[in-house]
């Protein structure tokens, strides 16, 4: 399956024609209206032929995510991409790509499981976030956690710590990550 970015050219356009189907990679300031639809390849395939679009067989990719908010002891875990990951060195919160048919809840407790040994026990949903990067676009969503069970072992990471939410904002996030930072602030202000 393909996800379509559609633009809905102006806020009072109820109609999207072909010409909006594909055409834009939207970049970071792009503030128009952005309907994402899931489509077979066929009807990606068609689509391209209406639109004369030069991107087939190469898709503009959004990746849908997960990340936890680890509280424990009043500090929040928070992990560093290494250098050799995508966005290197930035720092994230721990999670990953929600798979096909997968719960969000559950590729969760997967990703954290995988990437730091723990058993989470997600709870309330933050704000979700869309960003654009320029070559992949996320739907990131956030979730605070507790630790059930274990202690942090790096699988893929640089490293992982414990800051105080004080703190959260002395490090260089990935961009999608700014306003979950602002978010989660903002619920303990
Ligand atoms: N896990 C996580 N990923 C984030 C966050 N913010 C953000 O932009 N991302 C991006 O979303 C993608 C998450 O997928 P991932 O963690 O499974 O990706 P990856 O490239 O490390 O793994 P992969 O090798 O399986 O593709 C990465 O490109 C990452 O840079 C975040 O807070 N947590």
């Amino acid at each position: 399956m393909y996800n379509i970015i559609i633009r809905i050219s102006s806020p009072k356009s109820n109609n999207i024609d072909a010409s909006n189907i594909l055409s834009i990679i939207p970049p970071p300031t792009n503030k128009l209206l952005i309907a994402n639809f899931t489509v077979t390849e066929a009807t990606y395939a068609v689509l391209c032929i209406l639109t004369k679009s030069v991107q087939f067989p190469y898709l503009y990719h959004m990746i849908d995510v997960t990340c936890a908010l680890i509280e424990q002891q009043g500090k929040i875990l928070i992990c560093q991409r290494s250098a050799t990951m995508n966005l290197p060195l930035k720092w994230e919160f721990p999670g990953g790509k929600i798979e096909a048919g997968e719960t969000k809840v559950a590729c969760l407790i997967r990703e954290i499981k995988e990437e730091l040994g723990l058993d989470i026990v997600p709870g309330s949903a933050l704000p979700t976030v869309q960003h654009h990067y320029p070559d992949f676009s996320i739907t990131l969503y956030p979730f605070l956690a507790v630790v059930n069970k274990g202690t942090v072992k790096l699988t893929e990471h640089a490293q992982a710590i414990w800051v105080l939410p004080d703190a959260l904002r002395n490090y260089e996030w990935a961009e999608a990550d700014i306003p979950v930072v602002d978010a989660y602030l903002a619920l303990l202000a």
